[in-house]
């Protein structure tokens, strides 16, 4: 059977500043998307991360349907409707077009879509992230997915062993989109070459090379390029295939445990580790520092099975203990050097604004 999976991620208003949506906008959006379910949608669910609310979604319909993201679109309005009756703050932010065009691309929301035959059992896995950037996702899934120091599958499994096919989306083009197609393990030192730039470069899907098989799917889009200016960050989801002839669960999370350094937390403006957090996690009053967020779901028909979250277990405990004094360490240099982004990934423009008039003074 050929399955679609949609995930869509918005910010539409938070409580108390950029923390968490209300139930009652939670509550809204689940009800539009729910009473799809039996007719335009097999499945769906709903979580958040941070105040961004995830729409998890299962058709037959393919990636851009129209009235797949036309429903999103309403279940988001929807909550906004109900954000701004509630005060909330930053209701609507990440719609940033008045009108439905026909799909979610350029209006906002963050979308990865996937299409495959279902396996007789179809373990996946979906990915989101808060107060981060696009390429937050780049070191975990080249770890998953080419490195077997982390993933032992790519030396134990023959399936896995004739290794994946990495796109790879260059972030700096705005006219259009523009991306380049590695193979690993021989293009390897290609592939490091652009992910270890998040900023610029970012995952956009992965592919196995034994099979021809999505693996991967990552959303790309940069709200800045929309808007043309600081609208919020671009914080990314991602759905990965696990098992078989992909990696396996827990091969996907320990990347996570490294905890690498992104871009965003704070007004968008800092490096941070990417912390592991449990799905329907607040934003942390900790600088907001920037987090991710997985479930795992089995398949069957289009139907999901009850999630289990990746990193609930207590060994994420531990790891959360470790990033926080990552975090802190980093934090204690304020804005200085690393600490702080570079001038053009700076979300806000008071340094910028400020430079320019301080030229004047120069002799
Ligand atoms: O990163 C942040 C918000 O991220 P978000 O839009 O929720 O992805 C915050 O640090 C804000 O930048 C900060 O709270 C200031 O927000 P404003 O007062 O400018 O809205």
């Amino acid at each position: 059977m050929e399955i679609t999976l949609s995930v869509l991620k918005a910010d539409i208003g938070s409580v108390g500043g950029h923390t968490l949506p209300s139930q009652r906008v939670l509550s809204r959006v689940q009800e539009v998307v729910r009473e799809a379910v039996g007719k335009l949608l097999l499945d769906a669910y709903v979580f958040h991360i941070g105040d961004d609310i995830v729409l998890l979604l299962s058709h037959t319909h393919g990636p851009r349907h129209p009235e797949v993201h036309g429903l999103a679109w309403k279940a988001f309005q929807e909550g906004t409707r109900v954000a701004k009756e509630e005060g909330l703050y930053g209701a609507g932010q990440d719609l940033l077009k008045d009108a439905f065009t026909g799909n979610l691309h350029g209006l906002g929301p963050q979308v990865a879509e996937m299409r495959f035959t279902e396996r007789p059992s179809e373990p996946f896995v979906v990915l989101a992230a808060d107060k981060t950037e696009p390429g937050a996702f780049n070191l975990p899934l080249y770890l998953a997915f080419a490195d077997p120091m982390y993933s032992s599958g790519l030396l134990l499994s023959p399936d896995l062993r004739p290794g994946f096919r990495f796109r790879i989306m260059d972030l700096a083009q705005t006219e259009r989109d523009s991306y380049i197609t590695l193979d690993a393990p021989e293009r390897l030192y290609d592939i490091a070459t652009l992910l270890r730039d998040p900023h610029r470069f970012a995952v956009e899907s992965i592919w196995s090379r034994r099979y021809g098989e999505i693996a991967a799917v990552v959303s790309t889009t940069r709200l800045r390029n929309i808007a043309g200016r600081y609208v919020g960050k671009d914080d990314p989801v991602a759905l990965i295939r696990t098992q078989k002839i992909f990696p396996a669960t827990e091969e996907l999370g320990p990347p996570f445990a490294l905890a690498p350094f992104v871009a965003g937390d704070t007004r968008g403006s800092h490096h941070l580790p990417l912390m592991p957090v449990k799905a329907n996690t607040p934003a942390s009053t900790f600088f907001c520092v920037p987090m991710v967020s997985g479930l795992a779901f089995s398949l069957k028909e289009g139907r999901f099975s009850e999630p289990v979250d990746l990193f609930a277990d207590p060994v994420w405990d531990a790891v959360r203990a470790k990033v926080v004094e990552k975090a802190q360490e980093m934090r204690r240099q304020g804005f200085y050097g690393p600490a702080m982004l570079p001038m053009e990934e700076l979300e806000y423009t008071g340094i910028a604004e400020r430079l320019k008039e301080l030229a004047r003074e120069f002799t």
